[in-house]
């Protein structure tokens, strides 16, 4: 029988923050170990597609010093491997103006003094042509906002990863670990030892920390994302300045729609819903539920009046949802060197090169440079089930 492979980290799954997390041990020297179930580059789990949101419009304060400095991250991983990663568009955040959600995020931006800009119904046409303002909502734009280019950015972190050294195995699904002061992970071709594991296995964290004794209160979702016809090409685009928007509430659910202007399908506006049908990653395509197109399409008629109301393209996608929608970032309770990244309930992506540099601090046992008491999981006090 062949030994097991040596390492001083394995880190378990390769989506934005497995690979952002594999870097930052890398780059400080550690030899690491990235596995991933699937081929890559895969769209089977979370972090898949061209895009996503950045933003600091959050209703919490905590968000903001970590905002601020995933904005660095990003910018000297482009600067370090020459690729450009992010694009500023602004985001539009549309409300009513009392709500609870409108005036947290508003409140938020002004009390961290970010730059933004106050719309009023008179001059919200001017900035944003061709979309309606809500009867009684109100608009800011959060300047700094744009879209990160995801999965240049996902190969971006790999090819970083693997220059200093690191060794990415992918078409390996990890099937037990056996925890201990050195944790043995045994994969679908081999076993591996390491001083340390991070599990960052998006929508499988559950299936895997199986394995440790522990279960986390996590709702997988299967989110439809749609794409919008325009009925003339680029009036969305992004070189017309068309921003990213998000609705924190309003008639009909609308909390939960947010979309990003046209180029990365040519002509289509990607338009979609926050909340999705509970599903198993292994059986995502399962989940049929479409009830979230027909809010979409009533939004769409008559918010974004520019669009045809019926979706051009739908893919799919996982979001693993907590009770409170923040993440967790922490040690196992049982085993101090299991760090476990999970529950990014849909808004992980920006933050990836923080957490990658958040999970690598605790898996090298040192004090996290920022405040982890929101990602806590002994939050959940009386939801985890463990069998340790
Ligand atoms: C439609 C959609 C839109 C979003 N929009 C935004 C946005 O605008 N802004 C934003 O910040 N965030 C956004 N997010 C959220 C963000 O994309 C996720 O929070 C993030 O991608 C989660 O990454 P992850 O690494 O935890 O999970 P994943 O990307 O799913 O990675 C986990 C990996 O682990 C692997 N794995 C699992 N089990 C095993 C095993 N046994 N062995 C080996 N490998 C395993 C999986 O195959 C997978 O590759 C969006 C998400 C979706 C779905
Ligand atoms: O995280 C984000 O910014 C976006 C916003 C809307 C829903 C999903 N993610």
């Amino acid at each position: 029988m062949t030994r097991p492979q040596e390492y001083d980290c394995i880190v378990i799954g390769a989506g934005v923050q497995g690979c952002f997390t594999a870097y930052e041990l890398a780059k400080r020297g550690k030899k690491t170990l990235l596995l991933e179930q699937f081929i890559l580059p895969h769209t089977r789990g979370s972090s898949h597609g061209q895009t996503r949101i950045i933003r600091k419009a959050y209703e919490q304060d905590f968000y903001i010093p970590m905002m601020n400095e995933a904005y660095q991250l990003w910018a000297q991983l482009e600067g370090e491997a020459g690729v450009k990663l992010y694009r500023q568009t602004g985001l539009l955040v549309m409300g009513p103006e009392h709500s609870q959600g409108y005036k947290k995020v508003k409140a938020t931006l002004e009390r961290n003094k970010i730059p933004m800009v106050l719309l009023t119904k008179d001059n919200f046409n001017q900035h944003i042509p061709n979309v309606n303002l809500a009867e009684g909502d109100s608009a800011l734009v959060d300047v700094t906002a744009g879209v990160l280019y995801a999965d240049r950015a996902l190969k971006t972190a790999q090819d970083q990863f693997k220059k200093l050294g690191g060794v990415i195995r992918d078409n390996e699904a990890v099937t037990d670990i056996q925890p201990g002061p050195v944790v043995t992970v045994f994969t679908s071709a081999g076993v591996y030892r390491a001083k340390s594991a991070a599990i960052t296995a998006g929508a499988w964290a559950n299936k895997l920390l199986a394995h440790t004794g522990l279960q986390l209160p996590l709702e997988v979702v299967k989110i439809n994302v749609c794409y919008w016809k325009e009925k003339v090409l680029g009036t969305y685009h992004i070189n017309k300045r068309f921003p990213c928007f998000l609705l924190t509430e309003g008639e009909e659910s609308n909390y939960h729609i947010y979309g990003l202007p046209s180029f990365e399908y040519p002509g289509l506006v990607k338009v979609c819903y926050h909340i999705g049908g509970k599903t198993d990653p292994d059986v995502r395509d399962e989940q049929t539920d479409k009830s979230d197109i027909d809010i979409l399409k009533r939004f769409v008629a008559r918010c974004v009046p520019g669009l045809v109301p019926d979706p051009a393209v739908v893919e799919s996608c996982m979001y693993t949802m907590t009770p409170d929608s923040h993440f967790v970032l922490d040690h196992h309770p049982a085993y101090n060197n299991i760090v476990i990244g999970a529950g990014f309930s849909g808004h992980g992506f920006k933050l990836g090169p923080l957490i990658g540099k958040l999970l690598c601090e605790l898996s090298l046992g040192e004090m996290p440079s920022h405040d982890l008491s929101p990602f806590r999981i002994r939050r959940f006090q009386g939801t985890t089930k463990s069998a340790l």
